[in-house]
């Protein structure tokens, strides 16, 4: 869908920003650019909407070579998402939203009823339309930020940081809407974000660059956590490369036994010590209150009332590293699963987790040849492995 091929760009103070950049995205695809401060993300993104033109070599968005095209036709057909949201003070959120259609021609009346409903698609309450960009918090700044640039329903999107000045809890609810509207919507996203986290969360695809602008690696996020192409993208995964590659696994994955589990009601004398020490405790309809220690039931009263450890379950949508975290720190060693309404479905041990963890680890290794790009390769020997070592004043801090 978008093509660069062989793309440079220098500044006229001599400055390479972006270094002979061959690399392809795929239509529908999520592709994230990361890399240390300054090394040619923004432009990249930038020269697709041609917002910075290329020194050289060429750029193609949906076949078409975007020299080619008028400026502002292009810009059309690709929304731009950045940081500060950049909307505009004075313009209600339903008028910031209607800019591209009305832009378009396509008329007050229906450019505001788009407007509207993407106000409901980005999660906002219809009220706030009415509202202008200071009455909303920084997160709904950004869903603002989304909806304008979906608003003319364009096949590809461009996104600069768009999360980097919220908080942690809203940077994660503003992923998870992300990818509920990729789900639906499948636009050709490139996002530049300097959170690795981030990255591997959505990216269907990882582009790492370095100072220099030249991209190091690009792959899919299990194998590049699995198969870094040299020192420089292991470094800049940081040291919990295998636990990250954790967070790209379902709990799905893993077999649940039935589990033994304790009505809160039941009276504690009732109760036999037979099997594990540590049992769950579940409410009537079934949802887990407690991790109970057979080895110190109280004389009377009923498990209920019984001193129960904090039990997290987990549905079947959490993460590996999610289940990993809590058997490590649950006292039975264990995890208690339970359906999507709660209701406790069974137990996974912390040996089924470490097993899959191990699985997930060899398939990724296993999964496709090493993804350095042809630049990463040059000056390796033909087989060798792609292992570089990069002097340590160029690697991320
Ligand atoms: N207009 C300009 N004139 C000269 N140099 C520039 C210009 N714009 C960017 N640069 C330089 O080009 C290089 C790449 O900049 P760019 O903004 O693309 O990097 P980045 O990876 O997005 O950085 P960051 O992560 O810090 O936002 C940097 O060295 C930057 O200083």
């Amino acid at each position: 869908m978008i093509k660069f091929d062989a793309v440079s760009k220098r500044y006229p103070n001599g400055t390479t920003a972006v270094d002979e950049l061959t690399l392809d995205l795929p239509e529908g695809d999520v592709t994230v650019l990361v890399g240390s401060s300054g090394c040619g993300k923004t432009t990249t993104l930038r020269m697709v909407n041609r917002m910075v033109e290329p020194t050289s070599g060429t750029i193609s968005v949906g076949g078409r070579d975007i020299l080619e095209a008028d400026a502002a036709e292009l810009r059309r057909g690709i929304g731009y998402v950045i940081q500060q949201s950049g909307l505009f003070p004075h313009r209600t959120i339903l008028d910031n939203i209607a800019t591209v259609p009305l832009l378009l021609g396509w008329g007050r009346r229906r450019a505001r009823a788009r407007a509207a409903e993407l106000l409901e698609l980005v999660g906002l309450p219809s009220d706030a339309g009415k509202r202008y960009p200071h009455q909303l918090s920084g997160g709904q700044q950004q869903r603002v930020g989304v909806a304008r640039a979906l608003a003319a329903d364009p096949p590809v999107l461009l996104m600069d940081e768009p999360f980097g000045a919220v908080d942690p809890v809203v940077r994660t609810q503003l992923q998870n809407e992300l990818l509920r509207l990729q789900e639906e919507l499948r636009k050709t996203v490139v996002f530049v974000t300097h959170d690795i986290d981030e990255a591997v969360r959505l990216g269907d695809r990882i582009a790492v660059f370095r100072t220099g602008g030249r991209l190091v690696q690009c792959a899919e996020p299990a194998e590049l956590l699995a198969r870094p192409a040299d020192d420089f993208v292991a470094d800049f995964l940081g040291a919990e490369r295998g636990l990250k590659l954790l967070t790209l696994t379902s709990l799905a994955q893993v077999p649940h036994a039935p589990g033994r589990a304790i009505r809160a009601d039941e009276p504690v004398g009732a109760i036999s010590r037979d099997g594990d020490r540590w049992r769950l405790v579940t409410s009537p309809r079934g949802e887990p209150l407690g991790w109970l220690d057979t080895d110190a039931l109280p004389a009377s009263g009923t498990a209920g009332e019984a001193a129960l450890e904090v039990v997290r379950p987990l549905r079947d949508t959490d993460s590996l590293l999610s289940a990993l975290n809590e058997a490590v720190s649950s006292p039975a060693g264990a995890v208690a699963r339970v359906t999507a309404d709660g209701v406790l479905a069974g137990v996974t041990s912390r040996e089924a987790i470490h097993h899959r963890a191990q699985r997930s680890h060899a398939e990724a290794g296993r999964a496709a040849p090493p993804t350095a790009t042809p630049q990463a390769a040059a000056g390796t020997s033909e087989g060798a492995p792609l292992l570089k070592t990069v002097p340590a004043t160029e690697r991320p801090a």
